[in-house]
């Protein structure tokens, strides 16, 4: 692994030297393990410490298949499905790597006793596999998660409707969150060149998931003046869908639960700012009932904050605890679009007013692979720009998804893999110079 890194920064290097260089039989990689699935039955989810479940292990270095690459990552992030595949929730992911295991001899390698996780990653393609033409060894590439077969003509018109759509390093083993991972060569993008390797694995997931459920037209289709009321607005998502309102000319209204989110919030840009745990709402009763008398004291709120208007897309993913009052909030014709369900998937409405107000709600996953692409291109042109707070070493990623699975974190964390120091990889300093406020602006809060 050290002759790969030297190779990478030094500055001399061509990509022949990079393609030369013998591959290691082993590298370092976070796993979880699948004889530990049950390791916290009977606890509360809160109680599920990922710092337990997760490893650092040498795994061997997978065979490359036909339209694969295999990429020495510098640097990767953590998101929020590896916090749900270390706690072995909903399902264990090992159910996924099984069923994939299922579906080819090639897709076999992914069906092991331990699971690579991450579906971010920064760094440098080392080899590519047959049938790859656009990429080479030596690029400095970003990969974002979507894994697809394509065997079907179901996800011929949008790839994430392919029968066989997975996540990688979630429903795919060989993630990011390691030193070498593997991928499908169109989860490539190339990395922009004005970000540090960190800076550059953090947007992925979440940026491309807030564009296609936000702005792209498989979402809500996020127009010029729309209100948009987006939960969590200094998280992983929230952060770049707060982006995207701003630089789409929209009217975000973020909640968040503490003052110093809500300054995150107003440095982005945003005026119209909720801060939920000091206003106190409470949409449960008790865990069965819901408050409509505190869903209308949030709307109350929510109309002081835009003169009077309604909502017109709620960007949706806490789930259970909000979505009674996100459909209630939300103006007659209006869109609340979807992607997760952090505090409970059994959700509850009152469809009377989804219904009588001919409210839609649409459900989002992820992004095709053009959704990535257009979201990369938006961080590479500086539109759009990463909000990483804080990087840790990879021997302390159970530490990273435990401040994210306990919601200490802002915007996105970032986790070094082969890259020794922060801030290494920047190739255009200029067009760094001109956007260093907004790059910096979650860092160490
Ligand atoms: C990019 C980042 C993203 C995130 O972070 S997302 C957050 C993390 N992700 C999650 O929490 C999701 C985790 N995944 C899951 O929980 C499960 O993955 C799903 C619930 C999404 C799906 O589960 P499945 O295993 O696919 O489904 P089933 O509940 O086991 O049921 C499948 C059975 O139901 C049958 N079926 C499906 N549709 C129909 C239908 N319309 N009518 C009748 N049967 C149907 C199938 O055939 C099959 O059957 P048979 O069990 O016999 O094989
Ligand atoms: N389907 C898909 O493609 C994707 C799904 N996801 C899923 O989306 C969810 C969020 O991911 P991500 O944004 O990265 O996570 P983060 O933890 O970074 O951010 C989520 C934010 O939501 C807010 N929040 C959490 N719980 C509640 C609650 N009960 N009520 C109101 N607000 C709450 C918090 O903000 P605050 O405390 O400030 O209000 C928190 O910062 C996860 O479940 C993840 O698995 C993520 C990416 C893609």
């Amino acid at each position: 692994m050290k002759d790969i890194l030297d190779a990478i920064q030094s500055p001399d290097s061509t990509p022949a030297d990079i393609a030369a260089l013998p591959l290691p039989e082993s590298y370092r990689a976070i796993t979880v393990h699948k004889d530990e699935t049950e390791m916290f039955a009977g606890l509360e989810t809160r109680d599920k410490d990922p710092r337990k479940s997760i490893h650092l292990d040498d795994v061997p270095v997978p065979e490359l298949g036909p339209g694969e690459a295999l990429v020495a990552v510098m640097a990767s992030s953590v998101n929020y499905n590896s916090v749900w595949t270390s706690i072995f929730e909903p399902l264990s992911t090992f159910g996924f790597l099984e069923r994939y295991g299922r579906v080819s001899d090639l897709a076999k390698r992914h069906d092991l006793p331990y699971h690579v996780i991450g579906s971010d990653l920064a760094g440098v393609v080392l080899r590519t596999g047959p049938g790859v033409n656009a990429w080479q060894a030596g690029d400095e590439v970003v990969a974002h998660c979507l894994s697809v077969e394509l065997e079907s003509s179901d996800g011929h018109n949008d790839t994430m409707l392919d029968p066989e759509q997975r996540i990688w390093g979630f429903e795919t083993n060989f993630g990011g969150l390691a030193e070498i991972a593997l991928v499908k060569s169109n989860q490539l993008m190339p990395k922009p060149d004005h970000l540090s390797w960190e800076e550059a694995a953090a947007p992925g997931l979440v940026n491309s998931t807030a564009y296609r459920q936000l702005v792209s037209r498989n979402g809500a289709g996020m127009k010029q003046g729309d209100n948009v009321l987006i939960w969590g607005a200094s998280g992983g998502l929230g952060s770049y869908a707060t982006q995207f309102a701003l630089a789409g000319g929209a009217n975000p209204i973020c909640v968040v639960s503490s003052p110093q989110k809500a300054e995150i919030c107003r440095a982005m840009g945003a005026e119209a700012i909720i801060d939920r745990n000091a206003e106190g709402y409470r949409f449960w009763k008790d865990e069965n009932t819901q408050d409509p008398k505190e869903w209308k004291r949030f709307g109350k709120r929510i109309r002081e904050l835009t003169g009077g208007e309604d909502i017109d897309i709620v960007f949706e993913h806490p789930g259970r605890e909000t979505f009674g009052a996100s459909v209630f909030v939300t103006r007659k014709g209006g869109t609340i679009t979807t992607c997760a369900s952090t505090s409970g998937y059994m959700h509850e409405y009152d469809n009377r007013y989804l219904w009588m107000s001919l409210k839609r709600i649409i459900g989002s996953h992820f992004a095709n692979y053009r959704e990535a692409w257009e979201a990369n291109r938006l961080i590479a042109k500086g539109r759009i720009h990463p909000t990483l707070s804080k990087v840790y070493s990879l021997e302390d990623t159970g530490q990273a998804a435990y401040d994210v699975h306990r919601n200490l974190h802002q915007g996105k964390v970032g986790v070094l893999c082969l890259a020794p120091e922060e801030g290494a990889g920047v190739r255009d300093r200029e067009k760094r110079a001109q956007h260093l406020d907004a790059i910096n602006r979650f860092r160490n809060i």
